[in-house]
């Protein structure tokens, strides 16, 4: 497999409180990636320590062949690692287009937004109708969807969703992890955070399981469906 980002041994936390743990990880360059674990444990950390909005305290990542620890958020996404936060956190006041249009506040990003729009619009069809709606107006399932269309603006090569499913009914989970699966099988690289092992098994290329910060196992989805024992220990099942 050819490891777009590769994590090495990295620890991170909040001041002198230590969350992460020495996780070493390999996210392929296609297909979708799942951090899973319990609430609490780290998952969320690890996205931002990837994102560059928490200094690594050991370790080192490696993206696309370059060590990007240690750079600014800006130069993170601009290497082409996006993140969509947890929780949409989409400007309430504007509309639906005007948010998506954020995504690209970058030049490169920028100069390609028209024809990124399209591809947003091809995929998620039902932002197209609802472009001039304000944001703030829009159902948990659409704004999670603008949230996504967003980052897919800033272009990029690893998209990385924190907990997508988080607040939404089963109906509305199912169809923002159809449109998730979509873009993992047309090739693109999807790291995503779920709490929920079960709703990404059998869609995700590797699950690794985070427990109290540490990398307790990794595998494939059918793999960790076949462990009961990992399951009822990490994950409640
Ligand atoms: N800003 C912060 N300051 C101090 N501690 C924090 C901060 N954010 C998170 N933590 C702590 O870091 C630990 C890991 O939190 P993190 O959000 O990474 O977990 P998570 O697995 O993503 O869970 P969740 O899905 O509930 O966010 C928790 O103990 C949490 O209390």
């Amino acid at each position: 497999m050819t490891a777009l980002l590769q994590l090495d041994g990295i620890s991170a936390g909040y001041g002198n409180q230590t969350v992460l743990r020495e996780v070493s990880l390999a996210v392929a360059d296609g297909g979708m990636t799942a951090i899973i674990g319990p609430n609490g444990h780290g998952k969320t950390t690890l996205l931002r320590a990837i994102s560059g909005l928490m200094p690594l305290k050991a370790g080192r990542i490696v993206f696309d062949g370059h060590d990007i620890g240690g750079r600014r958020p800006d130069e993170i996404v601009a290497a082409g690692i996006i993140h969509v936060p947890q929780g949409d956190m989409l400007f309430p006041e504007l509309t639906v287009l005007e948010n998506l249009l954020m995504g690209a506040y970058l030049p490169q990003a920028a100069a390609e937004s028209g024809r990124r729009l399209e591809e947003v619009f091809a995929l998620l069809p039902k932002l197209r109708d609802r472009r001039a709606q304000i944001a703030s107006t829009l159902s948990g399932g659409e704004r999670r969807m603008v949230g996504i269309g967003r980052g897919l603006m800033a272009g990029g090569r690893l998209l990385m969703l924190d907990e997508p499913s988080l607040g939404l009914a089963p109906i509305v989970i199912d169809q923002i992890y159809e449109v998730v699966d979509e873009l993992a099988r047309s090739g693109r690289a999807v790291l995503v955070v779920e709490e929920n092992a079960a709703r990404v098994a059998d869609k995700a290329v590797l699950m690794a399981l985070l427990d109290n910060g540490r990398l307790v196992w990794s595998g494939a989805g059918a793999e960790l469906m076949a462990r009961p024992e990992i399951l009822a220990t990490y994950l409640g099942a």
